[in-house]
């Protein structure tokens, strides 16, 4: 077993505490075959206030399909390191294999498959704010196993699938129009993610993602049998493990939802703990809009609140920089949601780091 690299090891405050987790204490669980339309949207409605986090079952998607996926990428991770980084993503091609993830500067102990789901993906080129350039996202398929490709695209077909039909009870819940959403997603620059999570020496140490929110709208997630997620509960603040359940999903909000809600619903904190035998996967697919979205509070909503309590910012440019950061340890923190929070009677945010460039 490969030992714990020093850039890997958490500060104190921040390490693992696995006897003080309790499991699933509490986590919404919806069925998304329930005939009660109205039901099922205070349902949502209810998770996305509480908890920002839920696991959905009867949602549709076959589970042959995600087994396709799990049975591909398993070959493909194990294959030899040269022949995963064939494949690697790197500061250019921003798809693919890579080792080196970092949250928030601490290097994660995992590897990671990532591919764009609506190929090629229109996106920004550059992170500075009066470059108007555009890039196109490529995918880098591995030549072994050569089923992986197809087995991927139509999960990302699923997925999709999945995540309009969430978007629009999540709009029922906010009293908005089913459709409400759809604009934003016209060139959305969704992607699927693979993560393996090797067993690890030192599991004390390290964390598989340390604490961190989803950047977009919203992420769908499968997770095997092994556990090891766990979600900071709003109420309190303790990390809640979210139990495996075989074919459900967990639903997370995104830091996007929480702007375009005005804070109605709230991304939350969660974070990945590794253990030192088994190997885990887990195959999240994010949804994010379409580059040149100016994501800010929905008017209906601020009228309703009387307060606009998020400045407005370009979700290309934004991505892009969290992308960047997210891929080598920086000097400086990184982008956060709630550098863009508004605070009555203050112009600016005097230690907030350079936004864009
Ligand atoms: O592995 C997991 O359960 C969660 C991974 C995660 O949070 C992420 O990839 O953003
Ligand atoms: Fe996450």
């Amino acid at each position: 077993m490969a030992p714990v690299n020093a850039a890997c090891i958490q500060e104190p405050t921040h390490r693992p505490n696995p006897p003080l987790s309790q499991e699933d204490q509490g986590i919404p669980l919806i069925d998304l075959s329930s005939p009660d339309v109205d039901a099922l949207v205070e349902a949502i409605g209810h998770a996305c206030r509480q908890w920002g986090f839920f696991q959905i079952i009867n949602h549709g998607v076959p589970s042959e399909h995600l087994h396709r996926v799990e049975e591909a990428v398993r070959k493909f991770f194990h294959l030899s390191p040269d022949e995963k980084r064939k494949v690697r993503r790197d500061a250019r091609k921003v798809m693919g294999y890579y080792d080196t993830e970092h949250t928030k500067n601490v290097a994660d102990w995992k590897e990671v498959f990532d591919y764009t789901a609506n190929e090629p993906t229109l996106a920004a080129a550059s992170v500075d704010e009066d470059d108007d350039r555009v890039a196109y996202w490529e995918n880098q398929w591995p030549q072994n196993p050569p089923e992986m490709r197809e087995a991927c695209q139509e999960y990302a077909k699923d997925m999709l699938e999945l995540a309009t039909r969430l978007m629009e009870l999540i709009a029922m819940s906010l009293g908005l129009p089913a459709r409400r959403f759809e604009e934003f997603f016209r060139d959305h620059t969704s992607s699927g993610r693979i993560n393996r999570y090797p067993p690890c020496p030192s599991p004390e140490l390290v964390l598989g993602v340390g604490p961190h929110k989803d950047p977009g709208v919203l992420t769908i997630l499968a997770q095997d049998e092994v556990g090891g997620l766990e979600v900071k509960r709003k109420s309190d603040g303790q990390w809640i493990g979210v139990k495996p359940i075989p074919d459900a999903y967990i639903i997370n909000l995104g830091d996007v939802l929480q702007v375009w809600t005005n804070g109605q619903y709230e991304s939350v904190e969660h974070r990945v703990m590794v253990n030192s035998v088994k190997e885990r996967f887990s195959i999240p697919f994010f949804l994010n809009p379409s580059h040149y979205t100016m994501v800010a509070p929905l008017e209906e909503l601020t009228q309703e609140q009387n307060a606009v309590n998020y400045r407005s910012y370009n979700w290309g440019k934004f991505a892009l920089t969290r992308k960047r950061s997210n891929f080598m340890k920086l000097q400086v923190e990184n982008i956060q949601i709630q550098h863009f929070k508004n605070i009555p009677s203050q112009h600016y945010i005097p230690d907030s780091p350079r936004v864009f460039g």
